[in-house]
């Protein structure tokens, strides 16, 4: 009798906080590494049932060191000793959960996104670099671990995300409701589930959630708008959000991604000109407009009963009654609110990517990403004498 698979999935999101540790178990999939074909999603597809989340904060000077790298300003000999030491902290995050599970799936810390290259230096290469070296978390723990999830699917022509709708598909697509997934972390990202078809999924990145937003709380001293206070404190300098909203990466059809190297507060101009409260207010009401902007253009239009919020950003009420407002009359629930768990959304759905890339399965959708074709995404690091 096999047993069900137990996967423990590893997340460190563009937030730059900490890593979410998430224990799923997959009952009724064949067990890890016993070959068989990847279940097809049906009306009564089995789900995965989250068994352990846990989240570890980083502490302040890896948090630091990691922004440095995303920001441009790590020298390589930084970045090198940073994908060691990120791999001990993920080892240690997982140390607690990992006695229990067949494999661990580990998204990594991306320091670099570079779908589109801006030709600076001549160089056109794209590229994506996600750190927190595997060999270490397969050290500590015994377990195989897969990581690397990305890569695959830039060199097949894609963007290299969004990955989740894979996940997404399987956990939260029901038959007749047309349903967004949304995800309000440093970058906002959406899925859309037109019912259990695969061929009508939608996914991109709408642009910035929190990263502007935290920017600005780190201007008050602060890492994040705690309920949104200081968003709601400020007054909005409405002709900026109204400039800022024409972005071309904002204007762009699917499929497309983004990440803090093109949101942050050097890129907006004009908003150093205001006090620190109206930045807040500013870039929060950007944000949300952003997202609402991308629900009118690109989703609406083919029908949309529901949009489900998970992430941080949900726990901020000035973003989320302006989101709202703005999509006002479809209904923006938190996954809270429908009884399913958002903390470990992410995490969970990396290690069913993991496991379907262990499984030898593919695991992309390419329409999403804009690859020429599906992959398996995630390389595969094991322990000595696993005979897996
Ligand atoms: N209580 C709160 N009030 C306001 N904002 C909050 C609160 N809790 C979290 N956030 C926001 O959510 C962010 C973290 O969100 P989350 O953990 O979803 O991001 P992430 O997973 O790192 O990002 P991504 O999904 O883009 O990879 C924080 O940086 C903060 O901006
Ligand atoms: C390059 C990268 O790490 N992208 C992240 C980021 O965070 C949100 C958004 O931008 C999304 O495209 C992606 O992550 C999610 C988890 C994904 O791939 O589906």
């Amino acid at each position: 009798m096999t047993r069900a698979p137990r996967l423990l999935g590893l997340m460190n999101g563009t937030s730059v906080d900490g890593i979410d540790a998430v224990l799923i178990e997959l009952s009724g999939w064949p067990a890890v590494g016993g070959g068989g074909l990847a279940p097809e999603l049906t009306g009564l597809a089995p789900r995965a049932t989250v068994l352990e989340h846990r989240y570890t904060p980083f502490a302040d000077d890896l948090r630091a060191a990691l922004l440095a790298a995303t920001r441009d300003e790590a020298r390589t000999s930084e970045i090198t000793q940073l994908n060691f030491w990120l791999g001990e902290v993920l080892a240690e995050a997982a140390a607690e959960l990992s006695a229990d599970a067949d494999l661990i799936a580990s998204h990594g810390q991306t320091v670099h996104h570079i779908p589109a290259p801006d030709g600076t230096r001549g160089w056109h290469t794209r590229s994506t670099l996600q750190i927190g070296e595997a060999s270490v978390i397969v050290e500590r723990t015994g377990k195989p671990v897969v990581s690397d999830f990305r890569a695959p699917d830039m060199v097949a022509g894609g963007q290299g995300a969004p990955l989740v709708p894979f996940a997404d598909r399987l956990m939260y697509a029901e038959a007749g409701v047309r349903r967004a997934i949304h995800n309000l972390g440093g970058i906002s990202n959406l899925t859309y589930l037109p019912g259990l078809s695969e061929a009508g999924v939608i996914a991109f990145d709408t642009g910035p959630a929190n990263a502007l937003i935290d920017e600005a709380a780190e201007l008050f001293g602060g890492r994040f708008d705690e309920g949104g206070r200081m968003g709601a404190s400020g007054h909005v300098a409405e002709t900026l959000v109204h400039t800022w909203r024409r972005d071309e990466y904002l204007a762009a059809p699917p499929p497309k991604s983004t990440g803090r190297e093109r949101w942050n507060l050097q890129r907006l101009p004009g908003v150093f000109e205001l006090n620190a409260a109206d930045i807040a207010a500013t870039v929060t009401a950007f944000s949300a407009q952003s997202v609402a902007d991308a629900y009118q253009r690109f989703i609406v239009p083919h029908g949309l009963d529901e949009v489900v919020v998970a992430g941080g950003g949900a726990y901020n009420p000035t973003f989320m009654a302006q989101l709202r407002t703005a999509l006002a009359p479809i209904p923006v629930l938190t996954f809270e609110e429908r009884g399913w768990n958002s903390s470990a959304r992410e995490a969970a759905a990396f290690a069913i990517l993991g496991y379907y890339a262990f499984q030898g399965w593919r695991n992309t959708l390419p329409h999403t990403t804009g690859a020429r074709h599906s992959v398996i995404a995630g390389k595969l690091s094991r322990p000595a004498g696993s005979g897996d």
